[in-house]
């Protein structure tokens, strides 16, 4: 029997226990030290057992993940160095940052103990053990920073347990993982909430700003409805890369201010133009960092029953949606309908559908 401990029972660490737990051999233990957490834990069924004592989680665990905020997995390593730990027991984390905790790690080197690393490329604005879904990783990265003394069969032991996720495993060098995550995913939140803030503040002065934001404005912002807490241990964990990079979109913005104040057009076109070559050429349908899961948009008229008519279609070929919106819900226009799958499958049937039904989708 494989005992996995999970510290911290949320988005992530409860995606995780989905995806082990109810599988022949593994043994899934949650803990968390707030009594209430832990019965919603049990209650939900998302782990084996559930605990309030670390003590207890981690004994004869041969893995332990840690689920918490970054900010929190130091003070979890400097617990575990003082409990009893299985010899060879694997220590592992999901934080969003990688140096911190690698630096943390290292220093507290427990005996006997291995830790690795780990950032499951994948997520949402959701958090909390209600959003968590054992298809959260399927098909993303998910990235491992083993330290340079890791044994490799303890490497692929970790390997192996993790593509129970159907997630792509990676490894990846600490400082690159936090310069690019930093700029592909830190970066656009910090962007998505001054967005949302700065407009908000118009909205105090006048309300119609909320009422007709829609659209563009509801795509690029859906990020900014993060976790606080999550977001406050990332973005303090990261300030270096940050930093370097707030100036460099400080750059990108004066460059804009520029072009406008020069009313010039054909600057501005070039930067969409490259903006468009290099977007067309990212992966499509990547699950998490900012791009959404299986998701098509369709444009539908304004009349009463359409969306009961497209669910019903979609019911009767035994597709299931796992999430529809309307994301353009002006009265007198045609809407645009965002529905999301759970897998690929799902997806591609539903556009078949749709196109059949005469529908325009775009993805
Ligand atoms: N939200 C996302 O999309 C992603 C988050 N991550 C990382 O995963 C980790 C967990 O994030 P989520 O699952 O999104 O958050 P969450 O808020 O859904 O879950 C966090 C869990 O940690 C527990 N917790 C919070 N403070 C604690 C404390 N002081 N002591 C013990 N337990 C505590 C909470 O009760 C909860 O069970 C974070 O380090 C985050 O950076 C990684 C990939 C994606
Ligand atoms: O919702 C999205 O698009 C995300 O970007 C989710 C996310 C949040 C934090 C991570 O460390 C990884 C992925």
């Amino acid at each position: 029997m494989i005992k996995v401990a999970i510290c911290g029972v949320g988005l992530i660490g409860g995606s995780l226990a989905l995806c082990l737990k109810d599988r022949p051999g593994y043994h899934v233990i949650g803990h968390s030290p707030n009594p209430a957490s832990v019965q919603k834990y049990l209650e939900r069924e998302v782990v084996d057992e559930a605990t309030t004592s670390l003590q207890e989680a981690v004994q004869d665990a041969d893995y332990i993940f840690l689920c918490v905020p970054v900010g929190k997995l130091e003070s979890y390593l400097q617990q575990l160095k003082e409990l009893s730990l299985k010899k060879g027991c694997v220590i592992t984390d999901v934080g969003s940052t990688k140096q911190s905790v690698m630096q943390s790690a290292e220093a507290l080197a427990i005996e006997d103990v291995y830790f690795i690393g780990g950032h499951p490329m994948a997520g949402s604005e959701r958090s909390g053990v209600e959003a968590a879904s054992s298809h959260l990783f399927e098909n993303a990265f998910y990235v491992l920073t083993p330290s340079a003394n890791t044994p490799e069969e303890v490497f692929a032991g970790l390997k192996q347990l993790l593509e129970l996720t159907r997630a792509k495993i990676i490894r990846v060098d600490s400082a690159l993982h936090d310069d690019i995550v930093g700029a592909i995913s830190h970066l656009p939140h910090i962007i998505a909430v001054a967005l949302v803030n700065q407009v908000a503040s118009y909205h105090e002065q006048n309300d119609l700003y909320g009422r007709l934001a829609a659209g563009g404005f509801r795509d690029i912002t859906r990020i900014a409805s993060s976790d606080p807490v999550i977001w406050r241990d990332i973005l303090t964990n990261n300030k270096e890369v940050l930093l370097h990079l707030l100036k460099d979109w400080q750059a990108e913005i004066d460059r804009f201010v520029k072009m406008l104040e020069n009313g010039d057009g054909e600057a501005i076109s070039a930067e969409f133009e490259r903006a468009n070559r290099f977007r067309s050429g990212l992966p499509e349908r990547r699950k998490g960092m900012i791009t959404s899961l299986f998701d098509v948009y369709v444009d539908v008229p304004d009349h009463p029953g359409v969306i009961g008519h497209i669910a019903s279609e979609l019911g009767t070929q035994q597709i299931s949606l796992s999430n529809i919106q309307v994301i353009e819900s002006r009265e007198d226009v045609p809407g645009v309908l965002r529905l999301s799958f759970r897998n690929e499958n799902d997806l591609e049937r539903a556009v078949q559908v749709l196109k059949q039904l005469s529908y325009r989708v775009h993805f």
